[in-house]
């Protein structure tokens, strides 16, 4: 499909492409320049750049949330999920009434919403807390409640925000495993933005290096390494490798 400047088209179910895109907010900044990047279907890209160099802009474009100032932005015409920074869970509702919300704003019958929220909530294994209210609930228990809501609208794109961020280090590692799982088990096209260069090449196909600001991308690193993936993982030579290349673009990208 043909697109005009800071406009959104969509295309077909999975794919999110970006060709020569800009962004110049209204007080002047501008977050991002030229950024070329095709995301197929079934690929999982993770984002990594200096702070402030236009990451979650991109993503707020690839959601519809924002609109690019120049260049084209084609995003498939399936669903799309979106977790943040923060598990964003509403404290007065337990968890299985925050991972049906979405599916309620949607009018999902109740049959099929306690379907699709028990199958999310397998997935990201919490079954058996239900009935719990996000106060009872750790940050990464919270983090995967925000996932399997995502979850229960079957996404075909699905996009993630640094949502580890504020998660400690073997929470994050633990729910760096569960992605993967949730990855092999229901396939999806994956975007996410993180700081950790360990966690994106170990969720990624493909891992893209961002420059700082305005953002454009300078480099990217294929990452064939099969799924599922163990933890130890991170200790094969393969592996740091990888990290060592990310590494190395983040550096040239920055200077
Ligand atoms: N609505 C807005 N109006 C003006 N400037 C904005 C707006 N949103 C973001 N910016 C600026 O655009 C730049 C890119 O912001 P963005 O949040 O996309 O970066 P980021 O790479 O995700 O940052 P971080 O890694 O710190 O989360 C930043 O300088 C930010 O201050």
């Amino acid at each position: 499909m043909t697109m005009t400047a800071s406009q959104l088209v969509f295309d077909d179910a999975g794919s999110v492409d970006f060709h020569d895109l800009g962004k110049v907010f209204a007080n002047g900044t501008q977050a991002l320049r030229n950024v070329d990047l095709s995301v197929g279907s079934g690929e999982f890209v993770s984002i990594v750049g200096p702070s402030g160099c236009g990451k979650s802009t991109l993503l707020r474009i690839a959601s519809g949330l924002d609109t690019p100032t120049t260049g084209h932005a084609t995003v498939g015409d399936g669903a799309i999920g979106f977790v943040f920074q923060e598990a964003t869970l509403l404290h007065w509702r337990t968890v299985a009434r925050n991972v049906e919300l979405l599916m309620e704003l949607q009018g999902v019958p109740k049959r099929e919403r306690a379907e699709r929220r028990e199958e999310a909530l397998q997935l990201v294994g919490l079954d058996g807390f239900q009935k719990h209210l996000p106060k009872q609930l750790s940050g990464g228990m919270k983090m995967r409640v925000s996932i399997a809501r995502a979850l229960t609208l079957n996404p075909d794109i699905f996009l993630f925000d640094e949502p580890f961020g504020a998660l400690d280090e073997l929470t994050r590692e633990r729910l760096n495993v569960e992605v993967t799982n949730v990855f092999a088990a229901r396939p999806f096209t994956g975007m996410f933005i993180t700081h950790n260069i360990f966690e994106a090449v170990f969720l990624s196909t493909r891992v893209v290096v961002m420059s700082g600001r305005p953002g454009t991308v300078v480099g990217e690193v294929q990452v064939p390494l099969p799924f599922p993936r163990p933890l130890d993982l991170r200790f094969d030579r393969a592996f740091t490798r990888l990290v060592s290349e990310v590494s190395g673009l983040l550096r040239e990208g920055s200077s």
